[in-house]
């Protein structure tokens, strides 16, 4: 079955582009249009952004959009555990692609330094601090990786059944692939209480991925976790 066709099943509302410009162009109105519609009954709102290699753009034009930075809150859905001088890191990149917002927005980086390890008590208390100070957010923009994975929660991790249902912000494993690092992530049931949940994926083998992923287990394709209302799916057939 096609992504527009098991979207409308489950009633999640699927904005498709023809390009990654017109995509990118997309998504950042839409952020732009709930956090401002947020601002409408609240002091502040809430943002929790991704990282990889897919949201430049985006990031870019989302700097450009007319929001009152300095009543929004932002943060990120999940980092490698690397300061943000690094090439991999996502903070790294959202500083180089958002300076007009990060003049004014209140920021708080996940990798808070220290050694790649297990919080020890200190980052444990920081990040339930984090949790009760921000959650539920209002805005959260997911990506996908080619393996179904959505912020740093990838098939078969050990404990992914527990990062799936509890409300945490978590370091979990190194993963394969080039970025060895060990990650810091926002699990299922934190994201899961933001107001607005959008899924930005971009090429014909993501499409296919998340088709399949409509069928889940989540534990086999995170990113199933995710994929009821209020999710909204942003499509580009071009990366
Ligand atoms: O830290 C990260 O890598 C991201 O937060 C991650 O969850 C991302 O959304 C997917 O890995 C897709 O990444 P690409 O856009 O690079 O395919």
């Amino acid at each position: 079955m096609s992504l527009s066709t098991l979207a409308a099943a489950r009633g999640l509302p699927l904005h498709q582009a023809s390009s990654a410009a017109e995509q990118a162009q997309q998504l950042a109105e839409r952020v732009a249009g709930a956090l401002n519609r947020a601002l409408s009954t609240s002091a502040t709102a809430s943002l929790a952004l991704s990282g990889g290699r897919s949201p430049e753009a985006f990031l870019r034009q989302l700097d450009r959009q007319p929001v009152n930075w300095s009543r929004i809150r932002l943060t990120l859905v999940d980092e490698r555990w690397v300061p943000d001088t690094h090439a991999d890191s996502n903070a790294g990149l959202v500083r180089r692609c958002m300076p007009t917002a990060l003049r004014s927005a209140t920021w708080y980086g996940l990798y808070q330094g220290g050694a790649p390890q297990r919080p020890p008590e200190s980052d444990a208390q920081a990040a339930s601090a984090f949790l009760q100070a921000w959650l539920p957010l209002d805005v959260v923009v997911l990506g996908m990786g080619t393996d179904g994975h959505c912020a740093s929660l990838f098939p078969e991790q050990p404990g992914l059944e527990a990062r799936l249902a509890r409300n945490a912000l978590t370091v979990c494993e190194a993963v394969p692939g080039p970025q060895q690092a060990p990650r810091l992530t926002l699990t299922g049931a934190a994201l899961r209480t933001a107001r607005l949940q959008l899924l930005a994926i971009s090429g014909e083998d993501k499409c296919q991925r998340l088709c399949d992923a409509f069928d889940g287990p989540a534990t086999r394709w995170p990113v199933a976790a995710f994929l009821a209302p209020p999710l909204e799916i942003f499509y580009s057939p071009e990366g």
